[in-house]
């Protein structure tokens, strides 16, 4: 129970307990409380957690680069998503997160990620977002959420399997319900189980069931998985090697070359679903929260909205929608977005990664298993680095000159080093196209009499979520 010498200052708390973050203030400022009396780098327990939390940046950044702080801790709530197994790529470690990871970014590569081959499909959803959204939304207050989550889905829906689905379709509110309730659930009580692993082992299964929904989360894991090996196997079926025709095709072209082309060994199809299942989990909900995040700042800030619409307005003619073309004259509006991404701090602690070795990190001693929590939101708030720290204020990511300046210190919502989000380019160019689309058809507005909040829920720590609200469209075009 007590703390190594050698480890970065702090302690271990509480026998057992170690030091539980509240769950009445947001993470960021626990963590900034412990930093005054500790220092950049220091030592704290979350239950049978050992954690070195990094508050600076470049610190960050070299934690981050070592090959050795590049595994993830075992969180129940994580891993009964790949059945406690290594696999897929977001929860996976050793050489199976090297050569998943190093096919998904082959891949994505391959389909255009970053460049223009993706922008048709996007575009494609954009417009039947805002013709949706024209339809239902304009004129009266309404909630941004099933349609920006389809659209977003889609995106991945396409990439992944060369399907979509309408807005109404009963597979796609099935999906988008399920999700939702496990982002609740892992969001919630469950933080028990992931911080206290034995709790697991020890409780009876009703307490498990009826206190923590592991009940819920095992039924909807497997209800996906049975979905995605339904793909596979239509996939499969229909294969033909000289013309993949998404990422399903290849890799199970890739994994065929291991036995039989017909068949996947059982390691093989938990490895493909879990790959499926990471780029529809880490690709969705980040992306449509940091748009539903766009449209209230939007609401907000009227003149910075009037700002973009002038931009638009001057690159883009009315009956044509803002394209990849167009960004280079419309870097006020990636500017506008960046600064979205740096207030909100989606994930205000990362994801953790675990030391897999015995490290040595600026003169401290990180043992094996210690897990590493890098301050994102500290880093995206901190005076240091942003002349407004906490005013929205596009204009921190624009030169004097007025040019995109993208690759600021203090600023990592994608994260640092090698484990950085994957599909950080993807989900770039969605922001971009999908909000430029948006915005060119509407005007924002809070409903009358309504002031809007950017406040969060504290107790959600994976995730700053903007709280459900409302707001009024107008058409504009
Ligand atoms: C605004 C949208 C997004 C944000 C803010 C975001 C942020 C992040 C962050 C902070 C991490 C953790 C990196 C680390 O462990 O250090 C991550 C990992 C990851 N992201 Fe994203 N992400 C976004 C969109 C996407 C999209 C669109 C995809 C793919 C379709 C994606 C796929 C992944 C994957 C696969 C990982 C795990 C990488 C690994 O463990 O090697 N993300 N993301």
């Amino acid at each position: 129970f007590r703390k190594p010498t050698r480890m970065p200052p702090g302690t271990f708390g509480w026998p057992v307990l170690g030091e539980l973050p509240p769950r009445s203030i947001p993470i960021t400022e626990h963590l900034r409380n412990l930093k005054k009396k500790r220092g950049d780098i220091f030592t704290t327990k979350w239950g049978s957690h050992r954690i070195v939390v990094v508050t600076d940046y470049n610190l960050i950044k070299k934690a981050f680069n070592h090959p050795d702080i590049q595994g993830r801790p075992a969180f129940f709530s994580f891993d009964m998503f790949i059945y406690f197994k290594n696999a897929g790529i977001v929860r996976s470690h050793g050489s199976v997160w090297t050569e998943n990871r190093r096919f998904m970014l082959r891949h994505l590569r391959d389909l255009g990620m970053g460049k223009t081959a993706l922008e048709g499909s996007i575009q494609q959803e954009a417009e039947m977002l805002v013709d949706h959204l024209d339809k239902t939304c304009v004129g009266k207050p309404a909630v941004m959420d099933h349609s920006i989550n389809c659209a977003v889905v889609n995106v991945i829906w396409q990439m992944l399997a060369s399907k979509r689905y309408d807005v109404e379709d009963k597979l796609m509110l099935w999906y988008s319900g399920m999700i939702e309730e496990n982002f609740a659930i892992v969001q919630g009580r469950v933080f028990l189980i992931d911080v206290f692993p034995w709790l697991a082992t020890v409780l009876p299964s009703f307490i498990l069931n009826k206190f923590f929904k592991v009940d819920v989360l095992c039924r909807n894991r497997d209800e996906i998985q049975s979905m995605f090996k339904k793909f596979i196997d239509d996939h499969m079926a229909t294969l033909d090697p000289n013309n993949p025709r998404d990422v399903i095709d290849q890799l199970l072209l890739e994994r065929a070359h291991r036995d039989a082309p017909d068949f996947l060994t059982s390691e093989d199809e938990l490895d493909v679903t879990s790959i499926m299942g990471d780029m529809f989990v880490a690709g969705s909900e980040t992306t449509s929260s940091t748009l539903r995040w766009m449209i209230l700042y939007m609401a907000i800030n009227p003149e910075i909205q009037a700002k973009v619409h002038e931009h638009l307005d001057a690159v883009v003619p009315s009956d044509r929608l803002p394209s990849l073309n167009d960004r280079n004259q419309l870097q006020y509006v990636d500017a506008m977005l960046l600064e979205v991404m740096r207030l909100s701090s989606l994930l205000p602690i990362g994801l953790l990664h675990t030391a897999t070795a015995d490290v040595t990190f600026e003169g401290y001693d990180i043992p094996k298993g210690t897990s590493v929590l890098a301050c994102a939101e500290m880093c995206h708030r901190d005076p240091a680095y942003w002349k407004h720290p906490d005013k929205f204020y596009p204009e921190h990511f624009l030169d004097d000159e007025g040019k995109l300046d993208g690759k600021k210190e203090g600023f990592l919502p994608f994260s640092l080093g090698r484990r950085q989000c994957l599909g950080e380019s993807l989900a770039r160019m969605e922001l971009y196209l999908f909000s430029t689309a948006i915005l060119q058809r509407f005007t924002i507005e809070p409903p009358e009499g309504v002031t809007l909040s950017t406040e969060t829920d504290p107790s959600q720590m994976i995730f700053n979520f903007p709280k459900p609200y409302e707001v009024l469209l107008r058409k504009r075009i």
